[in-house]
């Protein structure tokens, strides 16, 4: 399952990280990835920009209730702003199962990309999803994030005109099995939707299947 969020940051926000990045140094992205034959794109390396634009990204998801209810995150990576010029791309990959954050293995269950500028005002740079022999694919507006499992293959297509300007970061779920995740999820969702309108007692038994499906598939 893949979930789009729409109003993760503000006008304001948005605002704010683009002219951060318009004054920060950028780099090769291979200096995450320096084997990739597929990575065509520039991270920001700029620390008081990454500090400041990395903290307001992650504080953007983990209020958004949206998110917190479909990723279930332990963990998330420092948000970076990552830059795609025209020429630019990243050709079909799986994410890496595991990261290190603070001297401390991390594993990516999910994916998320923040769409920091206006989807008119480049060409191409649809992030791609393959999900068997079909495909979704993605070209949010400003300030709106895309959440999908780090288990899929997925591309940036090439950018052929303008700037193609995101935050990334990878998410360590609660529960690691996408399968249970979603589950969950869904049963969580349809409850709180629903729940009002049940008898008392079916209400407590559903809650009883949430909390306990919970305490089966969830770590720390
Ligand atoms: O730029 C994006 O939307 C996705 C980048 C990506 O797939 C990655 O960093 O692993
Ligand atoms: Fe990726």
């Amino acid at each position: 399952m893949i979930k789009q969020i729409p109003d993760l940051l503000s006008g304001r926000e948005v605002k704010t990280l683009k002219a951060l990045a318009a004054k920060a140094n950028f780099v090769d992205g291979r200096i995450s990835n320096p084997h990739s034959k597929v990575k065509n794109n520039l991270h920001l390396h700029d620390e008081k920009a990454w500090e400041k634009s990395s903290s307001m990204l992650e504080t953007a998801l983990m209020r958004h209730e949206d998110f917190r209810n479909f990723a279930f995150p332990s963990g998330i990576t420092k948000p970076l702003i990552t830059k795609y010029d025209a020429g630019m791309r990243y050709g079909l990959h799986p994410d890496s199962p595991m990261m290190m954050v603070e001297g401390k293995a991390f594993r990516s269950d999910l994916s998320c990309t923040i769409f920091l500028n206006d989807p008119d005002s480049y060409e191409g740079g649809a992030l791609r999803i393959l999900l068997g022999d079909s495909q979704m694919r993605f070209k949010g507006a400003a300030g709106s994030a895309v959440v999908y499992p780090s288990t899929t293959l997925h591309e940036v297509e090439e950018v052929t005109e303008g700037e193609r300007l995101v935050g990334l970061c990878f998410i360590q779920s609660r529960i690691p099995d996408t399968a249970k995740r979603n589950l969950l999820y869904e049963l969580n969702e349809v409850a709180a939707l629903e729940g009002l309108g049940m008898s008392d007692e079916n209400y407590t038994r559903i809650q009883a299947v949430q909390f306990n499906l919970s305490r089966m598939w969830m770590d720390n």
